[in-house]
């Protein structure tokens, strides 16, 4: 019997974002062999992605082993076969809608952010379905830090769409010797881990800065992904995608690393550093700050128990201080480990 034929990759990829992943994905599909373009706003850092191959206040000290085509003209970044929209979360419609009127039937839009919207409570995929109705969503979501991505170093991701085809053919485009996707079908479970491990990863940088040991990162970490996978099951995720890459991978890496910038937010912030330092204009990026109270106002319209992300919301809404939201959680009632509410 024949081999069932592999995936056939789209050529055409645009990236939109020119941050520290949109070019790290970007390199990663001109990696693969794809013809790519990066779009972004700022002239001077796309100048210097496409003359000097690097990004250095994204991604500082290195230089790309490819050249990357950039622009600045959506129309132009719109004409692909398939799209990556790689920004934060909170604006993330912006670059939907820009694209809007330009997107051809049927491209496939692979969204990168990993949060929820304030005010809407939107996922990502709701965004695009609300921007691009035209689009075929995907969500790209895993443990994967730019930087490694970007020097091309070992890393696995998960990436979802409607369809095992389409996610298949959608990971046949981005895989290289470096960079392993996997398919899944659950585009719900997959942007759920990706947003609300950014939650858990700010308190358990809190615990690491405030130095309440390793014993309380261990509970932590544990007792929030129980509660991640409470919301998201609750929302329509499969359980299986919540222990895989997108769920389980990313808590693993994000909620212990200082290389994450949710993990050493919640740190600084455990250290005494003032919040209104770590959320200035230009301070480096942290979605589980945004996504903390949308994800504890899902939970309440859903009828789920989310004490951890509610600790996290209410120190970032300063409601309570770090130790008073520390001696709630440990004063909650007693309960079964595997209680399901
Ligand atoms: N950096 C990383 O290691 C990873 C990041 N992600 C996710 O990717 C998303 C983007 O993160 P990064 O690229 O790291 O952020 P970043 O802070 O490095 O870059 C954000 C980019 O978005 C641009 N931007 C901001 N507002 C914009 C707007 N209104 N229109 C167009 N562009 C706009 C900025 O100019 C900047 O180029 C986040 O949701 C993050 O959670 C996911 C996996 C890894
Ligand atoms: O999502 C990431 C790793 O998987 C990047 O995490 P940070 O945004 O916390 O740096």
């Amino acid at each position: 019997m024949s081999e069932p034929s592999a995936p056939k990759p789209f050529q055409r990829v645009s990236v939109l974002g020119a941050g520290a992943w949109g070019t790290a994905l970007a390199l990663n599909a001109a990696r693969a062999g794809r013809d790519v373009v990066l779009w972004g706003r700022n002239q001077d850092n796309l100048n210097t992605i496409s003359t000097q191959r690097q990004l250095p206040p994204y991604l500082p000290g290195l230089t790309f082993d490819h050249p990357l085509e950039t622009t600045t003209d959506v129309t132009e970044a719109a004409d692909a076969d398939c799209i990556l929209i790689v920004a934060p979360a909170q604006v993330t419609h912006h670059i939907a809608e820009a694209i809007g009127l330009y997107v051809r039937k049927g491209t496939p839009v692979i969204l990168a952010a990993k949060g929820l919207e304030k005010g809407t409570q939107r996922m990502m995929s709701e965004v695009l379905a609300d921007y691009l109705p035209q689009a075929q969503p995907a969500i790209l979501s895993g443990p994967s830090f730019a930087f490694d991505v970007a020097r091309g170093l070992p890393t696995a991701v998960t990436i979802a769409a409607r369809t095992a085809p389409l996610a298949e053919q959608i990971c046949a485009t981005l895989s290289n010797k470096s960079f392993r996707p996997y398919a899944s079908t659950d585009l719900i479970g997959v942007q759920l881990g990706g947003a609300l491990k950014n939650v858990l990863a700010i308190a358990c940088g809190i615990v690491m800065g405030k130095e309440l040991g390793a014993s309380a990162h261990a509970a932590l970490m544990t007792r929030g992904f129980a509660e991640m996978q409470r919301l998201a099951l609750k929302l329509g995720a499969r359980p299986d995608t919540l222990m895989g890459l997108s769920g389980f991978g990313d808590v693993t890496l994000s909620c212990s690393s200082p290389q994450s910038r949710n993990f050493s937010f919640g740190y600084a912030l455990g250290q005494g550093t003032d919040l209104s330092d770590l959320m200035a204009p230009g301070a480096k990026l942290s979605e589980g700050a945004y996504t903390a109270r949308v994800a504890c106002e899902l939970a309440e319209k859903n009828g789920v128990d989310m004490p951890i992300a509610q600790a996290v919301a209410d120190v970032l809404d300063r409601k309570d201080t770090i130790d008073k939201a520390v001696s709630k959680l440990m004063t909650r009632p007693l309960r079964r480990e595997s209680d399901h509410h």
